[in-house]
């Protein structure tokens, strides 16, 4: 097993109970509540704003060519004006006024705040692929997709061929990545990996938590 994998099994006891969350399951079904997800799409577009700024820091240190192109992509992607469906979702459920961030959000931009800070690849790598890892797995189980655009394509945006390509070239890299470095990046980089999964699984908690 790589280095990724290695991590994964590391936190499955976090890792499983984000995919499985009741947030995920209601989304599939299409019974989500409106309130919860306006709530957490308002705290997801703040996340956005911080994982294009890491992306912008992977594309800057990465060490090869190829992978530095991919990530570039990928921000083009993320940026680009297609990725409208925040605007659309949040419009129709009557959400635009602007948000601060939940504590979950909070620890989520300190973390990509911080892998950005450190200029290490290896670092940015971590945590970007913590995020896109654990939303291509619970996006990718077998099942009907809800009717409702609103539900399905948030299911959409994270599942499919070129989302699953690249989260295995983020996947490969940090296995590259990890295994020419030293211990200390090596350990850092385990400790990044934990807080991310940590805080995916907070992060659906405080769609609900903050429902009082
Ligand atoms: C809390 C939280 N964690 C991970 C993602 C996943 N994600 C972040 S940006 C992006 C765009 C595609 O690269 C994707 C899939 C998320 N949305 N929210």
């Amino acid at each position: 097993m790589g280095f990724a994998d290695d991590m994964r099994v590391a936190t499955a006891a976090t890792w499983e109970a984000a995919v499985g969350h009741r947030f995920v399951d209601e989304l599939w079904a299409g019974t989500v509540d409106d309130a919860v997800l306006a709530r957490y799409l308002a705290q997801d577009a703040l996340f956005l704003d911080r994982f294009v700024a890491l992306l912008g820091e992977a594309v800057a240190s990465a060490d090869r060519t190829a992978p530095r192109l991919a990530i570039a992509r990928q921000l083009g992607l993320v940026a680009g004006d297609e990725n409208d469906y925040f605007d659309r979702a949040l419009a129709r459920l009557g959400a635009t006024a602007p948000t601060d961030p939940l504590p979950a959000t909070r620890g989520f931009l300190d973390l990509m705040d911080e892998a950005r800070r450190s200029t290490s690849y290896g670092d940015a790598l971590t945590v970007l692929l913590v995020a896109e890892w654990l939303y291509l797995d619970w996006a990718s189980h077998p099942g009907a997709a809800p009717d409702d655009w609103l539900h399905r394509e948030w299911i959409d945006l994270h599942r499919g061929p070129a989302f699953t390509a690249w989260v295995d070239l983020l996947r490969s890299e940090t296995d590259r990545v990890a295994g020419d470095a030293d211990r200390t990046t090596r350990e850092r980089m385990t400790e990044l990996f934990t807080r991310a999964v940590d805080l995916e699984l907070v992060f659906f908690d405080a769609a609900y938590a903050a429902a009082g």
